[in-house]
């Protein structure tokens, strides 16, 4: 017997939404409710046998011998994921999932579609905020992995849309190895309902806020959501002997750069409260890693995300005016804004324009692949960081030519004082990334124009399509 839909009723909470995301989300989360039991009965390999008795496991180990216990399944003999002698053994089996489907369906990209399995391959993960811009391109590559995933999400800064376009792209056999629940991390009471009612080998957690000026106007609003959710989280996950974690980092860690590019043991500041909140939780995780050395963290740093699914179905989609730049060049293109504020040209650099590190959000997401395999294959990894970027400095004149070229258009400009807290050049060192997760950028910045049109001339209003709603 299955009772999994009515939990998350009672414990939904839209935290900080609006009141016409609250009711969006509801609509929504009446739709998803009644597609859960359908989707999990309709699959036999939706629910496994595993799961179903963690279900039913409501009282979690008290002390750490027997958390431990439930992490790590004995060691011995070595687990064997695959058949194939490339894939490593490591003394933690996968939990028990639907088995992957026999073949991946309209990747992303080149990278790893119909490879041998990788560590984890066929795993369960929960991602927190997967219906977001960077969340969704990274589910669609988890189910393209054989992954199962579970989104949990309350869509304050996304739209359900989204999760449809993944499971339209992903088609009905991967669609079914996708859940969602809604819930929200700052309930404490979401989140245990969460990890009572299945077990999940790992976690991807994007869900967080990201603005920049939103989080000077509210800094309280900043901490309750990326600090007191993630805190929340991870005392779930712990409960219930989930110890491995891809955290959403960025470089803005970095802060003022000393020098570029940017390594990942360079000194770390914040220039404002969004970016201490993801430098508080990058501590956080070493401490709480350090204090349990079972538990496996990678802390991701990305540059800047920008481009689309190559579908052009899914992309990023922001409410009110954006404050990035790509997805403010998309809509001068589409003509929803008349030109492009450039701010600063007298930056010392080749143009006077400041230079940053874009990174096609497909390559993103297979980061996050590679990252996930790596914590799979390493019992003992601790607590590591990575930069997630190309190694390659862009300037914004440079970007506003790529993407005029992409698409065609011409992008009226406006030279305007430069922008506070905005350095003069950020860009990654792509080393570590490269020599330990086997993982490196693929696109470059003509592709990634090229996706960001394909999704803008596609959607010229976002998910929604609707005018007044946007503007
Ligand atoms: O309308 C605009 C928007 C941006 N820019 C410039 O474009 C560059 C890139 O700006 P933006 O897209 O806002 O990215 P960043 O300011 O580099 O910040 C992004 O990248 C950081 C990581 O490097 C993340 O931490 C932040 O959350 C994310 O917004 C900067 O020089 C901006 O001044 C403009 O000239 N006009």
């Amino acid at each position: 017997m299955i009772s999994l839909p009515t939990v998350f009723v009672e414990g939904y909470s839209t935290g900080v939404d609006t009141g016409q995301n609250k009711k969006t989300a509801r609509l929504h989360m009446t739709r998803e409710l009644a597609a859960i039991p359908a989707v999990l009965f309709s699959n036999k390999h939706a629910i496994d046998p595993a799961t179903h008795t963690h279900t039913r496991k409501r009282t979690p180990p008290p002390h750490r011998t027997a958390r431990r216990a439930a992490r790590d399944p004995p060691p011995s003999p070595p687990y064997k994921i695959s058949a194939n002698p490339r894939v490593r053994r490591t003394g933690s089996p996968p939990a028990a999932a639907p088995p992957p489907p026999p073949a991946m369906a309209n990747g992303g990209g080149g990278a790893g579609n119909g490879e041998a399995r990788k560590a984890g391959a066929g795993a369960s993960v929960l991602v927190t905020g997967g219906a977001g811009y960077i969340g969704t391109h990274t589910v669609l590559r988890l189910l393209e992995k054989g992954y199962a995933v579970a989104v949990v999400d309350n869509f304050h800064n996304s739209v359900p849309e989204a999760l449809d376009r993944v499971r339209l792209i992903a088609g009905p056999a991967l669609s079914a190895r996708l859940v969602f629940i809604p819930g929200d991390l700052k309930s404490k009471d979401d989140m245990e309902k969460v990890f009572a009612a299945k077990r999940y080998d790992a976690v991807i957690h994007f869900a967080g806020l990201k603005a920049v000026g939103e989080s000077v106007a509210h800094p309280q609003m900043y901490y309750e959501n990326n600090v007191a959710g993630t805190m929340n989280l991870y005392a779930a996950m712990t409960k219930y002997g989930c110890n491995k974690i891809v955290f959403s980092s960025s470089a803005t860690v970095y802060g003022q750069p000393e020098k570029t590019p940017c390594v990942e043991d360079s000194k770390l500041s914040a220039l404002n409260p969004y970016g201490t909140t993801k430098l508080v939780l990058e501590n956080y995780f070493r401490q709480v890693q350090a204090a349990d050395p079972e538990l496996r963290v990678i802390l991701l740093r990305y540059f800047n995300p920008i481009g689309a699914h190559r579908s052009g179905d899914i992309g990023e989609d922001p409410r009110g005016i954006p404050n990035n730049l790509l997805p403010y060049i998309q809509q001068v293109a589409v003509g929803r804004r008349p030109e492009l504020n450039v701010y600063g040209d007298d930056y010392p650099t080749r143009d006077g324009t400041a230079i940053r590190d874009y990174i096609h959000v497909v390559d993103l997401a297979d980061g996050h692949i590679a990252a996930l395999e790596k914590l799979f294959a390493t019992p003992d990894i601790g607590c590591v960081a990575y930069n997630l970027g190309t190694g390659c400095g862009t300037t914004v004149l440079e970007v506003v030519k790529a993407f005029e070229e992409a698409s065609g258009k011409k992008i009226p400009i406006k030279i305007c004082p430069r922008r506070p807290g905005d350095c003069t050049e950020v860009y990654a060192s792509t080393e570590k990334a490269k020599k330990e997760l086997g993982w490196s950028a693929r696109f470059g910045i003509e592709d990634m124009c090229r996706d960001q049109w394909n999704w803008a001339r596609k959607n010229p209003y976002g998910y929604s399509g609707d005018a007044d709603e946007k503007n």
